[in-house]
Order: structure tokens, then sequence, then C-alpha cells
């Protein structure tokens, strides 16, 4: 159905994908500030951070980042794209998951649900956040956030954030954000790069087969887009390509 398929902006190489992941960023963040005067965006880890940083900073290769392998997104996002940013421009407000209760991943969802509900005022009028943009990753198994293909997480309805304790991917015990929290944002980015995401991009855009990612695509439709480079989408057939 024309005008509710995800979007494809597919690039030569990452050089030539961050400037236009910088322009959408950028309009999406002048979209929400523009309606409530705020920019509330998440961002997931892997390779994404880095991505980042090289779309938004000016010299991201100032400050060298000396290791990425780690359990923590929040420890990623930080050490690729927060400590980087001029003391001179500010710094956003950040709200990563309160270490304190690592030990139960039910109380570190409902922590991390509180501090969501102090953003966007969970109750009668807001049963879902609606964040102005989120920015994530597919992984080679189809996974997004911390939900996986399969998973019975994907049936949440309920709740907005939540444990996982048998995550196929190291560390089995992390906290995600809901399947609806995420097809009710704004819009939607996903960033895929390299040959290695070729399959995966092939099975959730020509067969779908209820991966995370696809159930993304199918719910929030126009409001998703994919940035990605030309390896990562080669032979892969899609609705709709765009062009930025
Ligand atoms: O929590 C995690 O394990 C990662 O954040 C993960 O979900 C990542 O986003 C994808 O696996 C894609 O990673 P790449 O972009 O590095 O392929």
């Amino acid at each position: 159905m024309p005008g509710k398929q995800p979007n494809l902006f597919a690039f030569n190489d990452v050089s030539a994908l961050t400037p236009a992941l910088r322009s959408y960023i950028i309009s999406c963040q002048n979209a929400g500030l523009t309606r409530h005067g705020v920019f509330k965006v998440a961002v997931s880890g892997g390779s994404l951070p880095k991505t980042l940083a090289e779309a938004l900073l000016a010299s991201p290769s100032l400050k060298k980042t000396s290791s990425n392998s780690t359990n923590s997104n929040y420890a990623l996002v930080k050490s690729e794209l927060l400590d980087k940013i001029p003391v001179a421009q500010g710094q956003p407000v950040v709200h990563p998951i309160d270490v304190e209760y690592l030990e139960d991943t039910q109380e570190l969802a409902d922590q991390y649900e509180k501090t969501l509900v102090g953003s966007f005022a969970k109750g009668d009028s807001v049963k879902l956040p609606i964040f102005d943009l989120l920015l994530l990753g597919a992984g080679p198994d189809g996974h997004t956030c911390s939900l996986f293909p399969g998973h019975p997480l994907l049936r949440e309805t309920d709740a907005w954030v939540a444990p996982i304790e048998d995550s196929p991917k190291p560390p089995p015990r992390r906290i995600t954000l809901t399947l609806p929290v995420v097809t009710h944002a704004v819009r939607i980015a996903f960033v895929a790069t390299g040959a290695g995401k070729k399959e995966i991009m092939k099975e959730i855009f020509e067969v779908g087969n209820g991966l995370p990612c696809a159930l993304v695509n199918e719910a929030a439709g126009d409001r998703c887009s994919w940035f990605t480079d030309n390896a990562a989408v080669d032979g892969v057939q899609f609705p709709r390509r765009g062009f930025l």
C-alpha cells in the first residue's frame, strides 16, 4: 500500500549516509521542539552510537574512544557520542538505567518505566509514551531493542519497559522498550550497514516472518525509515525507495 511502507535510504557507504542521517535527525528535532519544546529521542547500542557521532559531531575523530566492547548501551553512547559533545554546546538530559537494580530485572524495568512516566506522564490520557524519534539498529537475527524473534515479550501490550531474562544475545538479562512503545514513536530510524546485514534485510523486507524489525515496519509504515549502505541491501526488493 503506497504511503504506508517504510522508507529506504541507501548510500554508497557510511560516510555518504551520515550527512543524510544528520539532516533527518535535525528535522525530527525541529518537529519535536515545535510540537512540545523538547526533543525526546531513544538510542540503541551496537554500531549505532559510532555512526551517530560521525553524523552529529563536527570532528568525531578528535577524541579517540578506548573500546566499544561493552555490555552497557549507555557506556557506549557516552564514550562514542556524549563525551565528545563540546562543553560549550551543553549536554542533553540522558536517562540511563539505574544500575542499583541490576540484580532484579523486573525492578530495573519498573524503575525505568517510572523515569519515562516522569517524562511522558502515563495516566488516563497517556497510554503510551510517544518519542519524537527512536534510533535503532537491526541485529543479524532481525531483533531490535531487546525484542528478539519469537520471544513472548513481542506480545507485551501494557508495559512501557519490560525485563528479559533469556536474551539469546549476551548479556542474557536486560530491559527493553516494548514493541508498542517502539511503534508509537513519531519517527523510527533504523541504521543497518555492511554486507553482513544483506540476508536479514532480505528476510525482513521480502518475507517479514514476524521478525521484530518487520513488525516495526508493518506497524509504523512510512513513519519508519531505514538508513543503509548499498552493501546491506544488495539485491533486496523494497516497496519504497526514497532519495534524500
Ligand atoms: O543491545 C544490544 O545488544 C545491541 O544494542 C543490539 O540490539 C544492536 O543494536 C543490534 O545487534 C545491531 O547491532 P549493529 O548495528 O552493531 O549490527
